[in-house]
């Protein structure tokens, strides 16, 4: 049997990270794990709970008492929070400007990357967030840094968001983009940063085909 690696893919918001891991992903049968949903589903069950997002203590709490699931389902991953199917909760604008606040925090990130490596543990995966290659798996035989110019990444939103029905306001996005860019790359633990042996793809005018192609091209290389 072949070698079952572990693919890494880290950048900033909307530059594509979890469209191609998840077709990486099937392509090679393993599985795929979207680490930026499970701190979607703390900062929601946060919120709900009326915590205060920049006490480490209370959200430590929550989050010690919270199972939080990621299973492959028809249109995507699915997100289990406590049991209770939240994939379409957790991607609520309150929860995307509010999620890198959460995120800042060293016990919480402490706590994920800990789950974040159980899931991991047999390989076969490809995972993809901020940290994957520089903490959760610095082993990862392939990383990857994608990125795109910010005005590219918020008229993808903008798109997906119509096609969804959702409102949008481009200019809006945009601002929400680079403002949760810079918390997220300024942070004191496990800032958003490209690993020393990360390979870069600006894909601002690459399809996602093309993205594909090149992470399949290096994971075949290293699987043999
Ligand atoms: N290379 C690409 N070219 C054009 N659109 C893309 C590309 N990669 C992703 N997209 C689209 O951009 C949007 C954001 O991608 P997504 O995978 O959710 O980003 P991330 O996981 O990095 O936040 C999605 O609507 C997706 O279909
Ligand atoms: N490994 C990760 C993944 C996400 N995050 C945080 O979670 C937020 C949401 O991540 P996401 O991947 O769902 O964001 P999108 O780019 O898909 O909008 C990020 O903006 C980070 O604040 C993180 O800190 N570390």
């Amino acid at each position: 049997m072949n070698k079952r690696i572990s693919i890494a893919i880290d950048g900033p918001a909307a530059a594509g990270k979890s469209t191609v891991a998840k077709i990486v992903a099937e392509k090679l049968t393993y599985v795929y794990i979207d680490t930026g949903a499970m701190y979607r589903a703390l900062t929601y069950k946060a919120l709900q709970k009326g915590a205060r997002l920049d006490s480490e203590a209370h959200l430590i709490d929550i989050l010690n008492d919270t199972s939080i699931e990621l299973q492959p389902g028809e249109k995507g991953q699915k997100v289990l929070l406590d049991g209770v199917e939240v994939t379409n909760d957790i991607r609520s604008s309150e929860v995307t400007n509010q999620v890198s606040y959460v995120a800042v925090h060293e016990l919480v990130r402490k706590e994920m990357v800990k789950r974040q490596q159980e899931f991991a543990v047999d390989g076969g995966v490809v995972m993809d967030g901020r940290d994957i290659g520089t903490h959760v798996l610095p082993n990862a035989e392939v990383k990857v840094f994608l990125l795109a110019s910010v005005e590219e990444r918020a008229q993808r939103r903008h798109t997906e968001n119509i096609q969804k029905g959702f409102p949008s306001d481009l200019e809006k996005l945009k601002e929400e983009i680079a403002a949760r860019d810079k918390i997220d790359s300024e942070r004191e633990v496990a800032p958003l940063k490209k690993a020393d042996d990360a390979v870069e793809i600006d894909t601002t005018s690459l399809t996602i085909v093309d993205v594909v192609g090149k992470i399949m091209d290096l994971a075949l290389e290293r699987i043999g």
